[in-house]
Order: structure tokens, then C-alpha cells, then sequence
């Protein structure tokens, strides 16, 4: 059976997309601070504009801070954008980093033999704080608002090999990392009519590899091929895809997406026995269908990058040649980061590396921004630790200016005519809860299907290097590098 590609709202912002400009709206949720910190107190306060002197009315609303109808949302609190996280000394060797928080301040200390630095960031973790506590004080609970209003919020987690990076994101046997405290979180907030889907796939060099592994949950019957929809992206020298899969309950998700972590390729290396060897990404999207005929198309991505460390301490032949390939994808990436720091991002750095194309969507402007970077505090590790707190120090001039992201909802009506109409056989495949946005663009994907189209596709989507979405039961194709 031929498949078909669907795409869906989550690639809608990308220019090269030939969709009806009404179909995408963005609406911009980075009010100037002062005029927006006042209107968040003034409401909290459940002050309306009746209540305003009359010297108040003939301010403009955009100057008091408030917003046109349309754009009425609850506001964003600024989010904690870079935190420092120390991890324990496991063993009994001379530490050179602390943590020196007080209410007012939050401090890294660094002894470097002669002198002594200290480092200040919106959140330092020590030792003795567990995920929870991170969780919540990077505002997890509006990180995840956020993405229920539309925003792409991303979170990364930075650091060389063994400091902490996975045991952040994924946790450990007695400890819930960020990940399930998210995917808890946002099953609790979720709104009745929400949608939820999950993807994670790995990044090594230039490959990209699918981690989740639906066949379990087909075969007990809790998941339905119409469940799945494949993303595809194209890598240096081949199209990949993961799979993309509505997630109805939170243990569901948190199953498939524990699963994935433990077919992520791992490895040893310098400083760790059972590290990973691949920069894994996880991505939960939210469609969130409001009143006004809209749908918010939100986006929270946690990162684990693999972590940095000198090629030559790797103990293995095998490990070097993945550190080789690890360090030159985190050059890439730090490169963005940069860019990113110095407001000076270009298209360019997108085609560095795979691990670039697969998250630019998700870091260009207009997506939140947050960075745990995790250091060892032994002496021994104290060059890298330096580094990574520099690139921590610089990375707090990244500013994040969340825009959110919506798609028209089409009413009943249209999705049955959609449904029943010979010019968008698209619609007919597309899976219910995908009925949204795929159903909405289906001329637009129906016409990148029929097979030797590739030189097509490459041009329409080759410019953030990724082909779109696949219906249910779709085979990964190889295809022409781009
Ligand atoms: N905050 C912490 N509390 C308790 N244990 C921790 C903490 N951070 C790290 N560890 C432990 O240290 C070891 C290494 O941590 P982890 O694998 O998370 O490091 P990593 O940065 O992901 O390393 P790699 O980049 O090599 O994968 C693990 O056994 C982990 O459980």
C-alpha cells in the first residue's frame, strides 16, 4: 500500500512551508517586563480595568501592559534560564567547586590553588539537592503552562562525561528525574480536549536513531497504528524518521519513553563505567484546542547531551572514535550557543551537524531557553568543570522571547468535507487525534507523497532539513543526501 506524508502544525513556522498564511499565527508573549510585571499584579490583585483612574484609561491598554482579546492570556513569570548543578563526590578525593547559595545570591565557588572564584547564576544546585528540587526551581509548573500556551519551551542539560547530565534528565531507580516529573505534570495540567504526543530518538554523529519502541504497546492492544505518525528529517547522507506517539495517560508515556532510554547506545568512558554515548532528545507536544476555533501547538524538548571529555583519557580504541564524534556535534552545538548568546543566529548554523537540524526547530528565536550545566566539583576534573562554568556564565546573555504558536481549528463541517473530498486523500489517513493540523495541510503533504519526488522534497523542506510528517504504518525510505 502506498503511504502518504501528513504533515501537522508543529513545522507551520517554517518559512518554505506553502501554507495559507492564516493558517499560522504567532503571537508574541514577551511584553516589556515592567508594563507586564504590572499587569500580572494587578490581576493577581483581581484588579480589572474598571477599577483604573480615569488617568489610567487614557493610557494605551499596550502600555498598561494588557493585551487585545485575542491575545488575553494568563502571563508568564520570567523563567530561570541558567542554573549550575553540582553533583555529590562519590568518592573521598579533594573537591575543588561548592555551592554557596543564600537567599540573596547563588554562588559556585572555584578554588583554583591560589585564588579563589566565585560565579554567579539564577540557580545553583549542591550536592544535597535532588531533582524535585531542581524541578521546581527552574519553574517546571510554568515551563509546562508555557508549552500548554503554545511556546517551544527547551531544556538542556550540559556538562562533561559523569556529571550528572542523565541522572537530571532521566533520574535513577530511587529518583525521578525532570523527565517524569514533566510528563506528570503535564498530564495533571492538561486540559480535557488536549492532546498529547511523545517522541525520543538519540543523535550520534551523523545518524539519528529511533529509541521508542512501540511493537509492546501495539501488540497489548493500549496503542492503534493510527496512534503513530513519523517525522522525518534529513541527516547528512540519509532521511531518518522517529516516531511521534499520541500518549493518553502518564504511565504510558513515562513507560515508552523509559524504555527508549535504555536503547540509547551507552558506553564507558573516561569518568564514567555507564555513560551515554549518544545526545538523546525527548520532545512532548501539546495540542491545546481553545475556544476561539485556535489550537496551541507548544513544544517541551529535554536534551541529554553525551558529555564533553578529552578524547585521549578514553580507555578504549572504540570509545575515542565516539568521543571524536561526540566532541565535533558539541562543537557545533556550542557554536549555535554562542550565536545564540550574541543575538547573532544565522540559518547557517543549523547545517553544522544533524544534532543542529534537530534542534533548531526548538531553539531558533521565539522558543524558551533553559540550561542546567552539571559539574564535578573534584579537583581532578577542575579544567572542565572551569569551562563549562564559562560557557554557564555566558550563556546568561541568551534572552528568550516565547512567542506562541497556533493553527485554525477546522470546524466539524470542514473535517468531514475534508474527510470526503478526492483533492485531500491526506485528511483520510490522518489519524483522529492528528485531525488538526494534518488534516488542515493535507494538499501541501499529499503533494510531496508519490515516490521520485525527492529532488521536490529536498527543496520544499531541505532548508531546515527535515521531509515532515508520515501517516500511521509508513516505512522509512532511504533518499538522496542534501
Ligand atoms: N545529583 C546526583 N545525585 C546522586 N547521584 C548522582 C547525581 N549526579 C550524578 N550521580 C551519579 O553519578 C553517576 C554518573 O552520572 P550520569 O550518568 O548522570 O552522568 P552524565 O553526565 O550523564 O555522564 P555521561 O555524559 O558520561 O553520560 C551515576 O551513577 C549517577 O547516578
Amino acid at each position: 500500500m502506498a503511504h502518504r506524508r501528513i504533515d501537522h502544525g508543529f513545522l507551520q513556522q517554517r518559512q518554505d512551508l506553502d501554507v495559507p498564511r492564516n493558517l499560522l499565527q504567532e503571537r508574541d508573549v514577551s511584553t516589556p517586563l515592567p508594563a507586564f510585571l504590572t499587569a500580572c499584579a494587578e490581576r493577581m490583585a483581581g484588579r480589572t480595568p474598571k477599577d483604573h483612574s480615569p488617568e489610567e484609561r487614557r493610557t494605551p491598554r499596550s502600555a498598561r501592559g494588557e493585551r487585545g482579546e485575542a491575545n488575553r492570556r494568563p502571563p508568564f513569570l520570567p523563567f530561570v534560564s541558567v542554573a549550575v548543578r553540582i553533583r555529590p563526590n562519590l568518592s573521598q578525593e579533594p573537591v575543588a567547586l561548592w555551592a554557596k547559595s543564600s537567599p540573596s545570591s547563588q554562588r559556585v565557588c572555584c578554588h583554583r590553588g591560589f585564588l579563589l572564584e566565585e560565579y554567579e547564576f539564577s540557580r545553583v544546585f549542591g550536592p544535597e539537592d535532588d531533582n524535585r528540587t531542581v524541578f521546581d526551581q527552574i519553574q517546571g509548573p510554568t515551563l509546562t503552562a508555557s508549552v500548554f500556551q503554545g511556546v517551544n519551551e527547551t531544556l538542556f542539560a550540559y556538562g562533561q562525561t559523569g556529571s550528572g547530565k542523565t541522572h537530571t534528565i532521566f533520574g535513577s531507580r530511587s529518583e525521578p528525574g525532570l523527565l517524569e516529573l514533566f510528563v506528570r505534570r503535564f498530564f495533571d495540567a492538561a486540559p480535557a480536549k488536549a492532546a498529547l504526543f511523545a517522541g525520543c530518538y538519540e543523535v550520534l554523529g551523523d545518524s539519528l536513531t529511533d529509541l521508542v519502541d512501540s511493537r509492546r504497546f501495539l501488540a497489548e492492544g493500549s496503542l492503534h497504528h493510527e496512534d503513530i505518525v513519523h517525522d522525518e528529517l534529513f541527516a547528512k547522507t540519509q532521511r531518518c524518521s522517529y516516531q511521534i506517539v499520541r500518549v493518553r495517560t502518564a504511565e504510558m508515556c513515562l513507560s515508552l519513553l523509559n524504555n527508549a532510554r535504555w536503547n540509547r547506545t551507552s558506553g564507558v568512558s573516561s569518568f564514567n563505567e555507564d555513560s551515554s554515548r549518544s545526545h538523546a532528545i525527548v520532545h512532548l507536544f501539546v495540542q491545546n484546542p481553545g475556544s476561539d476555533g485556535c489550537a496551541s501547538i507548544g513544544t517541551l524538548t529535554l536534551v541529554d547531551l553525551a558529555g564533553t571529555e578529552k578524547e585521549h583519557e578514553n580507555p578504549s580504541e572504540k570509545g575515542r572514535k565516539c568521543a571524536r564524534l561526540l566532541n565535533t556535534s558539541l562543537s557545533s552545538l556550542n557554536r549555535l550557543l554562542r550565536k545564540l548568546q550574541t543575538g547573532s543566529l544565522g540559518e547557517s548554523e543549523r547545517r553544522q551537524s544533524v544534532l543542529n537540524k534537530c534542534l533548531w526547530e526548538y531553539l531558533r528565536p521565539g522558543c524558551g531557553i533553559a540550561l542546567v550545566f552539571c559539574a564535578s566539583p573534584l579537583l581532578q576534573h577542575r579544567a572542565a568543570t572551569l569551562s563549562t562554568l564559562a560557557m554557564a556564565t555566558d550563556s546568561k546573555l541568551i534572552q528568550s522571547q516565547r512567542k506562541s504558536q497556533y493553527v485554525n481549528m477546522p470546524s466539524p463541517r470542514q473535517s468531514a468535507r475534508a474527510q470526503a473530498s478526492s483533492l485531500s486523500p491526506a485528511a483520510a489517513v490522518a489519524p483522529a487525534g492528528w485531525q488538526l493540523p494534518c488534516s488542515q495541510l493535507s494538499n501541501r503533504a499529499d503533494s510531496a507523497d508519490s515516490s521520485g519526488r525527492d529532488a521536490q522534497a529536498s527543496s520544499r523542506y531541505g532548508t531546515n532539513g527535515r521531509a515532515g510528517i508520515l501517516a500511521p504504518g509508513k516505512k522509512q525510505q532511504s533518499g538522496r543526501p542534501v
